[in-house]
């Protein structure tokens, strides 16, 4: 890819991965970047192992590229680990998912300390088991008061009923006499969302070559520029989110204007 570099054209595809960092970070990076990691059981399939080495892999991925966006900048790292619809998975996967947390926040809490990572979560928690709920909650509770990237975990997560429950949340309150019709604009649904307290995501990044949202933050990525790979989530790579955000920073966003 060349990139205009004071007055000559450079060809970065020859730089070295630091070097494309750091003129990366001359220009402007995406706030928050958000990641639905699929790929997991594919990646196993293709080395004959079972989906649940996929999935383990996923999350060593989760803690790399966790790594690279608080390098690189991002102010937000919003991952899809677990959507409503993953509960319909056979039951000892679905186990094996819930324990990643607790495997996850045990070995890199201390990592993400050191580097002020905050750990926040979105989606609903009340169904998770015990063991991933406390996990959880832990992490949040030992890094709230950490200023650097906010690991986001979309868990239990559905786009259609997080925004059912704010229109649910607003309608009480015009019954209630807190809110009035004319209170009912496009800032009130966003503020009634889990999301409310985040930038949009600037940026998407959904791997394994399906190109689809899956019920996924569908009201925040009305402006947010979506890229798909067909990398599989345990393939990717830093120098796949740097492609990602080199992609993003070429493309000169409209918001709808001209
Ligand atoms: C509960 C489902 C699940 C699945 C999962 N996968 C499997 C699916 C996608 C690929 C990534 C690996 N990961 N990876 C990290 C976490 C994690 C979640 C919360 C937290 F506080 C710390 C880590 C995770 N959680």
């Amino acid at each position: 890819m060349f990139k205009k570099l004071l007055g000559k054209q450079i060809n970065i595809d020859t730089l070295s991965l630091e070097e494309r960092v750091a003129i990366a970070k001359n220009e402007p990076i995406p706030a928050h970047v958000a990641i639905i990691m699929d790929g997991n059981g594919r990646w196993a399939k293709k080395r004959a192992m079972p989906r649940v080495a996929g999935h383990h892999e996923g999350m060593k991925t989760v803690r790399k590229v966790t790594r690279f966006a608080s390098d690189l900048g991002i102010k937000v790292l919003t991952v899809y680990a677990f959507s409503t619809e993953n509960w319909k998975r056979p039951k000892p996967e679905v186990d094996f998912l819930m324990r990643l947390p607790v495997e996850f926040l045990g070995s890199f809490l201390p990592e993400m300390m050191e580097r002020n990572v905050r750990v926040e979560m979105i989606g609903d928690p009340s169904l998770l088991p015990a063991h991933t709920q406390k996990a959880l909650f832990e992490a949040m509770e030992e890094t709230k008061y950490n200023t650097g990237l906010i690991l986001n975990f979309a868990l239990n997560y559905g786009s259609r009923s997080e925004m059912v429950n704010a229109m649910k949340t607003m309608l009480q309150k015009v019954q209630d006499g807190q809110l009035t019709m004319q209170d009912i604009t496009e800032e009130c649904l966003t503020s009634h969302l889990m999301t409310a307290h985040l930038p949009e995501p600037d940026l998407l990044i959904r791997t394994s070559g399906e190109v689809r949202l899956s019920n996924f933050m569908l009201w925040q990525l009305a402006y947010t520029e979506f890229w798909f790979t067909d990398t599989l989530w345990p393939d990717f790579s830093e120098e796949n989110l740097l492609k990602a955000v080199e992609n993003y920073q070429k493309r000169n966003r409209r918001y709808g204007g001209l």
